[in-house]
């Protein structure tokens, strides 16, 4: 299948890394990836010489069946602009991962293309094949396109075909919510320094015990606070700190900064 990212930057980069991943796996794929500058090209090249890589969006469009439009949000007009004129687009199947630019948004930009349109939503760990990405195809595009692009994205980990409220929050929760894991790591890691750890070592615990919270929810199906019961000695040292973190406004501050995205 030959796919053409037009944007390889944080997250057309991660798609086509993951992408040659796969095919490093045995995929029948074919990538094509483009950018602003050369420098972005060479950058990705050197690790991932499978990349077909050009500044010519026109050309990486017309030889594509698939196209995905990775380019930031304010950008995504110019672009289609672009790569739509002459018909390029018609017939193929169009993913944009531009954020908050929907089906009916890019139907607008798209005036008389046949193109198949699909708004979809990853996030970084696409990279390494672990993304949770979401789907949201146009009213008028194929069953049968749906299921070649989502098993095109399940190379990249987990993927839910859904509408597009549940693709907004789900959006927060995984393709912005991964920062938000990132920024609890390094909380972690800030009072793992203050009880006299190394930075780099409470690192290494944090993401250890954070792979290792995933693994028993998985495993074994708990609910999180059945989970928490198993680790919280009554008089123990979890509540004390769990207690602290309640007191701090812990979940209700993830909440806020769940719902913050969706103004
Ligand atoms: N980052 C994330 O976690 C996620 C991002 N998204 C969406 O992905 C999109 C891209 O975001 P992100 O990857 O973070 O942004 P980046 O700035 O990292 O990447 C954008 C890329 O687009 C390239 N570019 C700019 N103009 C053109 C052009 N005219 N033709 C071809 N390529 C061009 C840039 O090239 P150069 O490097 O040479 O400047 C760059 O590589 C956004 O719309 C965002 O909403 C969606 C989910 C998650
Ligand atoms: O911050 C953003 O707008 C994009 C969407 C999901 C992750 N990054």
């Amino acid at each position: 299948m030959r796919i053409s990212v037009i944007g390889a930057g944080n997250m057309g980069g991660a798609l086509a890394k993951g992408w040659v991943k796969a095919m490093r796996d045995g995929a029948d794929l074919d990538i094509t990836v483009t950018a602003r500058t050369q420098q972005s090209l060479d950058r990705i090249k050197a690790d991932f010489p499978e990349l077909h890589c050009t500044l010519d969006n026109k050309t990486a469009v017309a030889e594509a069946e698939i196209v995905v439009l990775a380019v930031k949000p304010w950008m995504a007009k110019t672009v289609i602009d672009e790569i739509a004129s002459e018909g390029r687009l018609d017939g193929k199947i169009f993913i944009s991962v531009a954020a908050n630019i929907l089906p009916e948004d890019l139907k607008a930009m798209l005036p008389g293309s046949t193109a198949q349109i699909l708004y979809v939503m990853p996030n970084i760990a696409a990279e390494y094949c672990q993304s949770m990405t979401f789907i949201s195809p146009a009213d008028d595009v194929p069953a049968e396109t749906v299921k070649t692009v989502e098993r095109l994205l399940s190379l990249l980990g987990k993927t839910q075909v859904c509408d597009l409220k549940t693709l907004a929050a789900g959006n927060m929760l995984a393709g912005c919510g991964i920062a938000y894991v990132m920024r609890f790591i390094h909380a972690m890691m800030q009072g793992g320094v203050e009880l006299g750890l190394y930075p780099a070592n409470a690192q290494q615990i944090a993401q250890q015990t954070m792979t290792g919270a995933v693994a028993v929810l998985q495993e074994s199906g708990l609910h999180p606070e059945a989970a928490i019961d198993k680790v919280t000695t009554p008089g123990g040292l979890t509540i004390r700190g769990l207690n602290e973190l309640e007191h701090s406004g812990m979940t209700s501050a993830v909440i806020r900064c769940l719902k913050a995205g969706m103004k």
